[in-house]
């Protein structure tokens, strides 16, 4: 059913470059996170805390009641079994076809005999719709379809959290939504815990159950999805539209009164109905036909469904 990650007070730097600082969020068990944030605000190096690569300066990471900043390399290396992690670019080995690549984790991390391993391996090629690309090598094929090969990988160990490094970056946008219903799939099949880090905003809000938004050194918010589509924060709002106003600046800060201006004008715009401050809670992506939803599902339902009726007696 997945596990719960709790993360609390935790800072991260190097040298005397504070990375991000008192970060608490609990990623709840089974549902989807993603993490925003501009370029260079520490997201990669998030995810590689949370999975014991980076150690923080202080705070804490509990995972089943472990907090893994705390535990020896050995120790370690048990918790880590518990994640599957998608990397950018799939992290594939180029000399390998692509089932030695989705066999490795088996092979080097459980004494399964080699007709065991075929069987998983070619379970979860399957699941990622890559059956018959066994034989491919990593040069051969596509950006999305090593993608997929990176998720079959990450799948074999029957992961309870799975985290996704930028999935979606340079990929199209057709394959995008593949993807992401890909994703979205795959989490009510196997109901783990999943984190994505993302900048693309169309998969941020569809996909998932919570989002965060990391900037100037600070998780600036997380919670549920319909909660920050809706946020009136300037900079949720300015990151979730993808619009120059706002504090984001092409060097991460601007100016306060700039922003003040920036902001005072979209009001303008929204009040004179061009759309220009409207908070828009686009539909969530539901797993495709056919496949169980997991019961939280049936309480995602009625949370929308309820939100959907206020807003149609509120005549928002
Ligand atoms: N091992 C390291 N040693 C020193 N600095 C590092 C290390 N890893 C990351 N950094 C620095 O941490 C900062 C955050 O990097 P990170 O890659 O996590 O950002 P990001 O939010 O994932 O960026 P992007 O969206 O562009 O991928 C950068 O300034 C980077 O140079």
């Amino acid at each position: 059913m997945g596990v719960e990650i709790r993360v609390e007070g935790l800072t991260k730097s190097f040298g005397r470059q504070v990375i991000w600082q008192d970060v608490s969020l609990t990623l709840p068990a089974g549902e989807i996170s993603v993490m925003l944030g501009p370029s260079g605000t520490g997201k990669s190096v998030f995810l590689k805390t949370l999975v014991g690569l980076l150690r923080p300066d202080r705070g804490s990471v509990r995972i089943a009641d472990r907090d893994i900043t705390r535990l020896r390399e050995h120790d370690l290396y048990e918790v880590r079994k518990l994640f599957g992690v998608l990397f950018q670019d799939g992290a594939l080995f180029g000399s390998m076809n692509l089932y030695d690549n989705i066999a490795f984790p088996l092979r080097e991390h459980t004494r399964r005999s080699e007709a065991e391993i075929r069987r998983t391996v070619l379970e979860k090629m399957e699941m990622v719709g890559l059956i018959g690309a066994e034989e491919k090598l990593p040069g051969e094929i596509s950006g999305g379809m090593r993608k997929r090969a990176g998720l079959a990988r990450a799948l074999v160990l029957d992961p309870e959290i799975i985290l996704f490094d930028e999935p979606d970056s340079g990929l199209d946008p057709v394959r995008v939504a593949y993807l992401n219903q890909l994703i979205v799939d795959l989490n009510a099949q196997i109901d783990a815990t999943f984190l994505i880090v993302t900048h693309d905003i169309a998969s941020a809000r569809q996909v998932p159950d919570n989002i965060g938004l990391l900037f100037r050194r600070e998780l600036v918010v997380f919670g549920p999805r319909e909660r920050l589509l809706n946020s009136g924060e300037p900079v949720v709002r300015q990151f979730l539209h993808g619009r120059m106003q706002g504090p984001i600046g092409m060097a991460e800060e601007k100016d306060a009164a700039q922003v003040e201006l920036e902001l005072a004008q979209l009001d303008r715009g929204a009040a004179a109905g061009d759309g220009g401050g409207a908070r828009v809670v686009t539909p969530r992506l539901l797993p495709s036909p056919g496949i169980t939803r997991p019961p939280r599902w049936e309480a995602i339902a009625r949370r929308e469904a309820e939100r959907h009726s206020r807003e149609e007696v509120s005549g928002t």
